[in-house]
């Protein structure tokens, strides 16, 4: 696409505004949360906004963003520009990726199949959580020619590990993502104060749930015993951290590239490309872990220098607006991936919800890539941006 392509959104809305139509909801980043927050119980919205601990690291990853800033160019010539990007090899319209996110279908009933509808639509990948609410097959139909990501949460039973992986494969997900930093949950004062935690309430558990080897192994079917065949995950999927030798499994199992999520130090990414991983997604899960953690925008510049030459660097943690997306692309991400503002687009209009948010972010970019004088995603360099004190 050249010229404004996504871009049009800003025009169709202002047409619109001459038959005295307005966006569905806000195109501001910033007043997202609070615009969901009226339509949400507070047992979904603080699952959502909440963060681990004193949130010190969700107000970081916002912080390091502030201090960078973009230094515009100007008479560049960015009339015609594209958002298109090379991620593992696979082209993609614009170097944006939608974040494994859990349990949608506490923010709307069509959960994980509006996220997917909306995504491919626009050729924007989904990167589907292992706490979906629905299956990897009914993902999978709903996303239907739209590219398609898994993320794993690796249960401690290898066979079925091995089993959800072969399904992913069978229904079209390409790239496998393994979540690293989530082998336990962390203090998450929100919840605790409100005793919500989705999962133990049997929500996001479709895909073990569907699993022939899961299914297996207990002595009663989820028909028949809901609430012990969901505990048996729980104790399946959570309370097992691992070692880098088990990263062997994995790739033996899974015939397509793998990305490590969570890597916030330059010698685990080394780690990860010895262990023959494609890549890793900085990432601090959106201070949702470790509270007191570093920003993750402040460790993408080490990792992307020890490893981006080789392997394919991500980015997520914060991403609100256009201007992120190319903050982080100039320290050095392929690509990065959108956590609560999509989620908080569904929780307000299912699959319009997320077309909205991800079509304003979409617009947001292009515009200010032109803007602050650059044709596309590769001209960017740590050259575009300055740190302020
Ligand atoms: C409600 C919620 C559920 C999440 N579930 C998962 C998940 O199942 N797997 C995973 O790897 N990350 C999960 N994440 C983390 C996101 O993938 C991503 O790292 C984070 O949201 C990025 O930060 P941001 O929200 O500031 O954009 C979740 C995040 C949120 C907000
Ligand atoms: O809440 C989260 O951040 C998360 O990663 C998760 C973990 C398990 C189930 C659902 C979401």
């Amino acid at each position: 696409m050249s010229g404004p392509g996504f871009g049009n959104y800003q025009n169709e809305i202002y047409l619109h505004g001459l038959e005295g139509r307005i966006p569905p909801f806000t195109t501001d980043p910033t007043a997202l949360e609070a615009s969901a927050r009226e339509r949400m119980e507070p047992g979904p919205f603080w699952y959502v906004a909440g963060s681990a601990g004193s949130g010190a690291t969700d107000r970081a990853n916002r912080a390091a963003f502030d201090q960078r800033r973009l230094v515009p160019r100007m008479l560049t010539d960015a009339t015609e520009r594209s958002l298109r990007t090379t991620v593992l090899g696979t082209e993609l319209p614009a170097p944006v990726l939608l974040a494994p996110v859990g349990v949608q279908s506490i923010l709307h009933p069509d959960g994980e199949l509006a996220t997917a509808r909306a995504a491919a639509e626009l050729g924007v990948p989904i990167v589907l959580s292992t706490a979906s609410s629905y299956t990897l097959e009914q993902v999978a139909e709903a996303s239907g020619a739209g590219p398609r990501w898994f993320q794993l949460y690796w249960p401690n039973d290898d066979a079925v590990c091995v089993s959800i992986l072969e399904r992913a494969r069978a229904a079209g997900y390409t790239t496998l993502v393994v979540t690293l930093d989530t082998w336990t949950l962390a203090w998450r004062p929100h919840d605790l104060d409100q005793s919500y935690l989705p999962f133990i309430r049997g929500v996001g558990t479709a895909i073990p749930l569907s699993d022939p080897a899961f299914r297996a192994g207990l002595a009663r079917s989820p028909e028949d015993d809901p609430g012990s065949a969901v505990l048996h995950w729980v104790s399946m999927f959570t309370g097992t951290d691992r070692g880098w030798d088990r990263l062997s499994f994995l790739r033996a199992h899974w015939d397509g590239p793998i990305l490590l999520k969570g890597v916030l130090h330059p010698e685990d990414a080394r780690r990860a490309v010895d262990a023959g991983m494609d890549g890793v997604i900085v990432s601090n899960h959106g201070g949702r872990q470790v509270d007191g953690a570093i920003a993750a925008l402040d460790a993408l510049p080490a990792i992307a220098e020890e490893v981006g030459a080789e392997a394919e660097v991500l980015f997520d943690s914060g991403v609100r607006g256009g201007a992120d997306v190319l903050k982080a692309l100039a320290l050095g991400a392929g690509a990065v991936l959108l956590g609560r503002p999509y989620a908080y687009g569904l929780a307000h209009d299912g699959a319009d919800g997320v077309r909205h948010v991800l079509r304003g972010l979409l617009a947001d970019l292009e515009l200010t890539l032109g803007l602050s004088g650059h044709r596309s995603p590769a001209d960017l360099s740590p050259a575009a941006l300055t740190r302020q004190p």
